[in-house]
């Protein structure tokens, strides 16, 4: 077991700085004889978890110990560790800190940990220890916004939206974020659902727009995908909330209206193209695959080889 998952280390730091009487403030402040050294040093106390990149992960809400601590012998504990681990040659520290051990941030932040992210329920800041600038990875970095252009062949006719909180009411095609984990299909489809009470299923993406420092993206990059999907309801019941027109447009008048935005013009004439020569020259089509190292399984999104080529290299 590395040391530093072991109690001998943290007992080590605690040794180390017992003579500067860390718990002298606490005790003052409740008095408790559970504040003492040995409460601190057993099994309970921090217990930092090495990553296959050489950090060291320090999850707080494990240490029920912590509870104890006020914030000033909290940063005389983390020093004393980071000096640690920097003898051990560690590169970087991932402190992970419940919300409700808030009170911890300030001290961290005061010896150089800065905010990686956080949740509903938790912050993990980092502080590089290696050489050089930080090599840690960021965080996310984009927001993912999905439209279904929901389009009947029978018909010939093209499902479209306005907003209601816009300036300029121009048609569009319903849509909205993706929730976390939700396959970009789902959302196009329980989007198009939630916005105009139409049924639909998803059969390809047609485009991505990406666009940095987005005004509705706190700042972080937008990714717009849109989705063709396929109508098996027709009756509008539209969200008097986010939307002010719905309907069915003929999708040669979507193409010729100026009424849109460019986004949905450009797809207004992909489709009119698919429509004519085979929504096989203008669709990606879904796959999904098993990933090679996680055994989760992820969707890929793609061309399809035409028949023909597939015959003749002998996939089929
Ligand atoms: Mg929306």
């Amino acid at each position: 077991m590395p040391p530093f998952l072991s109690g001998r280390f943290w007992r080590a730091v605690f040794t180390r700085t017992r003579g500067e009487r860390l718990w002298a403030g606490h005790r003052r402040a409740s008095g408790g004889p559970g504040c003492r050294w040995d409460a601190l040093a057993g099994a309970d106390v921090l217990r930092a978890e090495p990553d296959r990149f050489g950090g060291i992960s320090v999850p707080l809400e494990r240490f029920r110990a912590l509870d104890r601590l006020d914030a000033a012998s909290f940063q005389k504990v983390l020093q004393a560790a980071i000096q640690q681990w920097r003898s051990e040659g560690r590169i970087a520290v991932w402190l992970h800190i419940p919300i409700l051990q808030s009170q911890f941030i300030a001290p961290a932040a005061s010896l150089g940990f800065c905010f990686h992210h956080a949740e509903s329920d938790s912050s993990t800041l980092t502080l590089w220890l290696g050489e050089g600038p930080s090599r840690l990875p960021g965080y996310a970095t984009h927001q993912v916004g999905v439209a279904g252009a929901v389009f009947d062949e029978n018909t010939r006719k093209i499902l479209v939206v306005q907003d209601r909180n816009k300036l300029k009411n121009m048609w569009k095609f319903p849509g909205g974020l993706s929730e976390p984990g939700e396959d970009i299909g789902d959302t196009a489809v329980r989007e198009v659902f939630e916005e105009t009470g139409i049924k639909s299923e998803f059969r390809s993406l047609l485009s991505i727009r990406q666009q940095h420092t987005n005004p509705g993206a706190f700042g972080k990059s937008d990714m717009y995908i849109i989705c063709r999907l396929k109508p098996y309801s027709f009756t509008i019941n539209f969200c008097q909330r986010e939307c002010l027109r719905c309907e069915w447009m003929d999708l040669h008048d979507l193409v010729k209206t100026e009424n849109t935005t460019p986004i949905t013009s450009r797809v207004a004439r992909l489709l009119l193209y698919g429509y004519r020569e085979g929504f096989d020259k203008i669709d990606f089509t879904v796959e999904e695959l098993p990933a090679v190292y996680t055994g989760l399984f992820y969707k890929l999104y793609h061309k399809e080889l035409p028949e023909n080529y597939r015959t003749m290299i002998g996939m089929d």
